[in-house]
């Protein structure tokens, strides 16, 4: 018979479908204008160069896809959540189980309720109406605790994983100085942080809601499965598991961009956060240039690459759900009615033998079940999309993984300059020896391989204070980078004394988050300090030697909590950092133009009490009234040459 759809012509659904075609010609011409407006902008931006630069390496043969390697990293990511057997994470696992069987029973125990209560009124049978309706009203609290135990086990599965992956890959990630290794020795990772915080959150989310869609709907079908195979027969029950088959395979396929487009939205999330990062970081720096406009520029254009993405991925969402829904819900809804009414509308089932009050009873029943089990299925095969999407965070985080394992056993990837290829990251050898620092024809390179001194070899004595001079790029910090082991040996032999005896001042002092007695006894904490003997008037001694006692006053005690890269001076920074050399008092210490911003007068007794407590100082500037406090001159020509000299009366002094 053939569909007469004029019926469907109403007035209210010829408004209707006006109102949509209108609202959808709007936002076509709406945006069809932003996208010209947008257009021009970015010309315009092109034009005055602004563009954003994140040196993240696309590796074109990472694209996520549900394969054997997937479901390899899936299970080595799911190790570290899930470290044992018998641990809390599978108790939860078995609570969500548990709970899941529980509403499951609770289902099959409603639609079994619910056939009654119809059965009852239709019967008109009050007596068994009232009964059911009690017993359903018994039944209530339970549905309900099983409900929310479910929703509680679920959270705190998730929590347990995120704890477990996260605290891992922090182990690695502040190990020694992989964290300075992953963003100046490599060039894989270019924002650690989002993957640290943000997509393992994700992956956890991810695993655990498909652990509950795959669960769920997998005891439904073997449940449904069986009660309908008893009540129908094999052939409803072989059509709808056919139809699974085929649908899953068909969606599967379809799906498969989804999980690189995921991973591509997440990378796109870390660059805009990263851009909008430096702005907070810098906010000064950017005030003083009126840096505002250009900043703004740089941070929409990263914004409108991850807008433009989105947009992209919403799309082609939209588009897969139009097949979703046909393929997953409603289509496995219509074979779901097709496999009922076969016993129904054959000639010989058992069922044409009842009369109608019980074959109704055994339609709804059967057809509650038949709509639960087409769901289940439905559910099972929009899974599918979950994994995908997991797909997408496994591989992000898998990728951080790889990287920390591999720079926590010295192996970095760096675009290198042409003809470094002979050189080799940690082939030199380094030995921990007290009262000395010896560099023994150890080459001077920068991590991407520029060398910019052949062989040093230079010979270091407790109580030899050294000053460091040449122009600059000459390479003065770097031989500081590689005595302290953050950039690795490229030859020769290092020999220093253990760690902890080095102790490195920089230009800009770091101040950690705390109270002023942790900037002061950074990176040791309160107690460790106490440990070690140091009470707050010691270390009151340290401020009044820098002439900051005055910090105690105005900040309110050693116990004043502030931000204090803010609040406190570049020069009184400086000066902080030099106290916590004090409390230090390490062998030698590396004072790396740390001194620039304090007044002479303040800069000379630093220096004097520094060799009273017999630290042996490595200073490089550029002040020529700083060549009085030490002994030897370490000169860089900045082509390659140096010369390491006693300072004698003629000795020429550079600097200003
Ligand atoms: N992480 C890095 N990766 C690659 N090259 C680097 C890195 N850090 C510094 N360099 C390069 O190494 C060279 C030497 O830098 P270094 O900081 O040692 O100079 P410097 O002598 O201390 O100069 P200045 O007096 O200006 O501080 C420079 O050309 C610099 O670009």
């Amino acid at each position: 018979m053939a569909v007469s759809y004029s019926k469907y012509l109403t007035r209210n659904n010829v408004y209707a479908a006006s109102g949509v075609a209108i609202a959808l010609w709007i936002i076509y011409r709406k945006q069809k204008r932003t996208s010209a407006v947008r257009g021009n902008s970015r010309k315009k931006q092109n034009n005055e160069e602004i563009h954003y630069m994140i040196t993240q390496k696309t590796n074109k043969k990472k694209k996520p896809q549900i394969d054997a390697k997937f479901f390899k990293q899936l299970r080595q990511l799911l190790r570290i959540g899930v470290p044992k057997w018998i641990s809390t994470e599978m108790g939860y696992m078995l609570l969500v189980a548990l709970s899941l069987i529980g509403r499951s029973v609770c289902d099959l125990w409603m639609i079994h309720c619910f056939s009654q209560i119809e059965s009852a009124i239709v019967l008109m049978d009050q007596k068994s109406f009232y009964k059911s309706i009690f017993d359903y009203g018994i039944a209530m609290p339970l549905v309900s605790i099983i409900n929310n135990m479910l929703k509680f086990a679920v959270g705190e599965l998730k929590i347990q994983l995120r704890s477990n992956v996260t605290t891992h890959l922090y182990d690695y990630y502040l190990k020694k100085y992989t964290y300075y290794h992953m963003s100046n020795l490599d060039n894989r990772i270019a924002n650690p942080d989002q993957l640290l915080t943000t997509d393992i959150d994700k992956f956890c989310e991810c695993v655990t809601e498909l652990y509950c869609n795959v669960t769920k709907p997998l005891l439904d079908i073997i449940i449904y499965v069986s009660k309908l195979n008893t009540n129908m027969g094999i052939n409803s029950v072989g059509l709808m598991t056919g139809y699974l088959i085929l649908a899953g395979f068909v969606l599967t396929y379809i799906r498969k961009p989804i999980a690189h487009l995921t991973a591509n939205e997440q990378k796109l999330e870390g660059e805009f956060r990263h851009v909008n990062g430096r702005i907070i970081t810098y906010s000064e720096e950017i005030a003083f240039y009126h840096g505002n406009v250009k900043e703004k520029m740089t941070v929409l254009a990263s914004f409108n690459k991850l807008i433009t993405h989105i947009r992209k991925f919403l799309r082609f969402k939209t588009i897969i759900g139009f097949f979703d829904n046909i393929i997953a819900k409603y289509f496995a809804l219509s074979v779901g009615f097709i496999a009922m009414s076969l016993p129904f509308l054959s000639d010989n089932h058992e069922l044409t033998k009842l009369d109608v009050a019980e074959r109704s009873k055994l339609y709804y029943q059967n057809g509650s079940m038949m709509v639960r089990l087409g769901q289940a299925i439905g559910r099972l095969i929009l899974a599918g999309r979950d994994l995908t999407k997991l797909a997408g965070y496994t591989v992000r985080v898998t990728e951080l993984q790889n990287v920390l394992i591999d720079l926590n056993d010295g192996r970095y990837q760096k675009d290198m300059v042409p003809g470094s290829e002979h050189l080799r990251p940690n082939s030199g050898r380094l030995i921990f020896k007290n009262n000395i620092i010896k560099f023994d024809k150890v080459p001077v390179v920068t991590p991407n391989g520029d060398v910019l001194i052949k062989e040093l070899s230079v010979e270091i004595y407790s109580g030899m204070n050294v000053l460091v001079c040449g122009p600059n790029g000459a390479g003065k910090s770097s031989i500081f980078r590689i005595l302290g082991e953050l950039w690795p040996l490229f030859g020769g032999v290092l020999t220093k004394p253990p760690r902890g005896k080095l102790f490195y001042v920089p230009q800009k002092p770091y101040m950690s988050l705390g109270n002023l007695r942790d900037q002061i006894i950074y990176p040791h904490s309160g107690s460790e300090a106490l440990r070690r003997g140091y009470t707050d008037s010691r270390l009151e001694g340290y401020l009044k030697n820098v002439h900051l006692e005055y910090l105690l006053e105005r900040e309110g005690g050693f116990d004043a909590v502030e931000d204090w890269l803010e609040v406190l001076s570049g020069g009184e920074k400086q000066r902080i950092a030099m106290a916590r050399l004090f409390y230090h008092a390490p062998e030698f210490a590396i004072l790396d133009e740390c001194t620039s911003a304090v007044a002479l007068d303040v800069e000379e007794s630093m220096y004097k009490y520094c060799k009273e407590v017999g630290i042996t100082l490595l200073t490089v500037s550029h002040r020529k009234s700083l060549w009085q406090h030490h002994e030897y001159a370490l000169y860089l020509d900045g082509r390659g040459d140096y010369s390491f000299k006693p300072i004698e009366e003629g000795t020429e002094k550079f600097g200003s």
